[in-house]
């Protein structure tokens, strides 16, 4: 929801202008001098202004610079009485967004504000984009020859287009935020941002203040107002990643969004609001976990209203040489070569490999290959060494990094431990650091 400041001197065009915006969906703040401007500017976070030109004793434009230095995302719209192109030209030249000649009417109040909001949009889009820009990866394929595929697909096809939260579920490496982006991207919500988080990635407060945004001084370093990715995707579809992960502090305001669609700033008083869609996955037990009261059955519930499994690639091995083919076109294309397959060695290899990586794996041994590859075809000795010796015993050749023993070390773990909570266990370490571990190596 937009908020906005409308600074005035005249209170009765202030209110009544207040009201109107109040009425049609905006959050407004009122201020009748400079010094109330400021003070209120330097409070909260407006993303629009409407300023009145003459404020008494005071000139409006002086004010316009400094409220850009406090906010410099703010869209500044100048209304005054005396509608001259000089002073226009000049509140333009100071960085105002707009200008409207007093008296106006709705129709152009709506339009402006309808302008800002068009614009926000689109910046929170291109954000996205560019996150998203950050992690080239070959296009995903979103048909299947297995049938558990097939149905979680069709599913995820079908949900897309309703408001269900839906919680994906896979171990690590399946698809899940591929899936999630899809689903965004097959839903109504489609135009608007897709935002994504990694809960353990980030500590509670930062979370937190990630998720919902944060107050000036909320806490150190917090030097300014910040929205958070709840408002960023306003309309839009919010994927937590790792859901299992999230801290138990956050989980009853997750809960509370979810349901009211209300959440506060960290730091704030006031509540907010937000119209966001939540996609979430695991690959953690989260039964389990709410058996040991580390995860809230409420919020669990609240999650589970549409579950999808996406199963592991080595329970989908009729899946594999499609998948290894369409990757190794992409990097075909990127390392610019001629590459049409893999050697007939190389593909059961692949086929009766473990896959604990999962997709990520299987990309990541695509792109080796094509990498690697001399003649037309990869061969087994372009393949990561770990295919080559699945079955054999963990074995060291000399003059390994220790960074990379403790990749074959938890490769060979994660391959052969009845789920990845024992994999952590046997190597002692806590399933975060396991999680961020096999992201580092691919696995
Ligand atoms: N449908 C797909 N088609 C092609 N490649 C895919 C597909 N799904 C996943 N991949 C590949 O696997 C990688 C990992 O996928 P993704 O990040 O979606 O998995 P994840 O289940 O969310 O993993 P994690 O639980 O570790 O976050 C992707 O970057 C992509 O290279």
């Amino acid at each position: 929801m937009l908020n906005i400041l409308v600074i005035d001197d005249e209170a009765n065009i202030r209110k009544t202008l207040a009201l109107w915006l109040k009425s049609h969906g905006r959050q407004v703040c009122q201020a009748g001098d400079v010094q109330a401007a400021l003070a209120e500017s330097r409070a909260r976070m407006f993303e629009m202004a409407f300023l009145d030109l003459r404020l008494g004793a005071d000139n409006g434009l002086e004010l316009i610079p400094k409220l850009l230095a406090d906010s410099p995302w703010m869209k500044i719209v100048v209304m005054t009485a005396y509608s001259s192109i000089d002073t226009a030209v000049q509140a333009m030249r100071l960085g105002a967004f707009d200008y409207i000649a007093k008296p106006f009417n709705p129709e152009q109040i709506e339009l402006v504000v309808g302008r800002v909001e068009a614009m926000l949009a689109m910046q929170n889009r291109i954000d996205c984009l560019k996150a998203d820009l950050q992690s080239l990866h070959p296009e995903a394929v979103f048909s299947s020859a297995n049938p558990k595929m097939q149905r979680t697909l069709e599913m995820a096809r079908q949900v897309a287009d309703s408001e269900a939260v839906v919680l994906l579920r896979g171990e690590s490496g399946t698809g899940k935020t591929m899936l999630a982006r899809a689903i965004h991207n097959w839903s109504r919500r489609a135009e608007f941002p897709l935002g994504i988080i990694s809960c353990p990635t980030l500590t509670p407060e930062l979370l937190s203040s990630e998720l919902f945004g944060h107050m000036k001084g909320a806490f150190t370093g917090a030097v300014r107002d910040s929205a958070g990715r709840v408002a960023a995707c306003d309309h839009g579809t919010l994927f937590l990643d790792e859901i299992g992960d999230l801290p138990p502090a956050i989980q009853p305001q997750l809960l509370r969004f979810i349901q009211d669609h209300e959440y506060e700033r960290v730091g704030g008083t006031e509540t907010l609001r937000a119209d966001v869609r939540i996609i979430a996955a695991t690959n953690m037990d989260l039964e389990e976990a709410v058996r040991q009261k580390k995860f809230r059955e409420d919020l669990f519930y609240r999650l589970n209203v549409f579950q999808l499994e996406i199963p592991p690639l080595r329970e989908r091995p009729e899946d594999i040489e499609t998948l290894a083919l369409d990757m190794l076109l992409f990097f075909a294309k990127s390392n610019h070569k001629v590459l049409n397959g893999f050697s007939p060695e190389a593909m059961a290899a692949m086929r009766s490999y473990g896959w604990p990586g999962n997709l990520r794996e299987l990309r990541n041994a695509v792109e080796r290959g094509a990498i690697l590859a001399t003649g037309e075809t990869v061969e087994l000795a372009h393949l990561p060494e770990a295919l080559k010796q699945e079955s054999g015993p963990l074995s060291f050749r000399e003059n390994l990094t220790l960074e990379e023993v403790e990749e074959r070390y938890i490769r060979h773990v994660v391959a052969t431990a009845p789920s990845l909570q024992q994999a952590a266990e046997i190597l002692g370490i806590d399933q975060a650091t396991l999680w961020r571990k096999r992201k580092a190596y691919g696995i």
